[in-house]
């Protein structure tokens, strides 16, 4: 199975617990250019904070997937093109691996498998929320994180392998050696990608290139530079490619 992401460059993550900037709306955010957003964050997310997102952007044409950081805010709307579940691999908690997944399943009345797709995440920045919260192992070299890329592939069957640095720009050479260890997978990279630049330096390395803050702190037409980075390095791989 290959999902859309196979078609993606750009990805804006919008955090429902964080505001737009002054005068800009969700419709300027569904008009960015992005191929998808996600909605999720990992601190005080709540399923009423996810929901008013949804609705606010349900009329747009952008895919829209709800990246929750745990089951008591997944919300069912039939907005939402799907959701995309957080494992964290390199996670010292395997609450944050598997236990949390177990206890979705098993509190759920039956589960839309249909749109229950996985990322499975290499935390790598060890001040963000993420890593804190799951006791994430962030000293990890280019080679442990190909290693760790190439188990999400090939042992555990996973589509989406996601590289993730939030808040800081990450090192190009790790992100580039999960690129190379996959076959099939579709790799996202995100963190500190404040600028068309950054977008098209990361691009060369990465599948997709993934933008939280950014639309938070400086919003829509930032975000757009970001989209035509992502692009044109990737437009000119393939190029060189071809
Ligand atoms: C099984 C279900 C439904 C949920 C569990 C999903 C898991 C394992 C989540 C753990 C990782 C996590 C919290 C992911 C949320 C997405 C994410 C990484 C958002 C970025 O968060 P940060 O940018 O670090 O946080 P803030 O912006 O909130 O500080
Ligand atoms: O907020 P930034 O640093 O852009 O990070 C994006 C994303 O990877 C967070 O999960
Ligand atoms: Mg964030």
């Amino acid at each position: 199975m290959t999902g859309p992401w196979t078609d993606w460059n750009h990805v804006l993550k919008v955090d429902p617990d964080k505001d737009l900037i002054d005068g800009e709306t969700f419709e300027d955010v569904c008009q960015t250019g992005t191929d998808a957003i996600e909605i999720g964050g990992t601190l005080d997310i709540t399923a009423d904070k996810m929901q008013r997102v949804v609705d606010a952007c349900a009329e747009y044409d952008v895919p829209l997937y709800q990246e929750p950081s745990n089951p008591g805010v997944v919300i069912d709307d039939d907005a939402l093109d799907g959701y995309l579940i957080p494992t964290v691999f390199n996670a010292k908690d395997a609450f944050w691996i598997t236990g949390a997944h177990k206890e979705w399943v098993r509190i759920e009345n039956g589960m839309d498998w249909g749109r229950t797709h996985t990322e499975a995440y290499i935390v790598l920045n060890p001040e963000a929320s993420v890593a804190q919260l799951t006791d994430a192992n962030c000293d990890q070299s280019a080679d442990d994180v190909a290693s760790y890329a190439s188990v999400a592939e090939r042992m555990f069957g996973q589509e989406i392998v996601y590289v993730e640095y939030s808040g800081m720009f990450g090192d190009t050479e790790k992100v580039q050696a999960a690129h190379d260890a996959l076959d099939d997978a579709t790799l996202f990279y995100g963190g500190g990608i404040r600028d068309y630049d950054a977008a098209y330096e990361m691009g060369q390395h990465t599948d997709v290139v993934v933008v939280g803050d950014l639309l938070h702190d400086e919003g829509v037409d930032a975000v757009r530079e970001t989209v035509e980075g992502a692009r044109d390095a990737m437009e000119e791989r393939a190029e060189a490619e071809a």
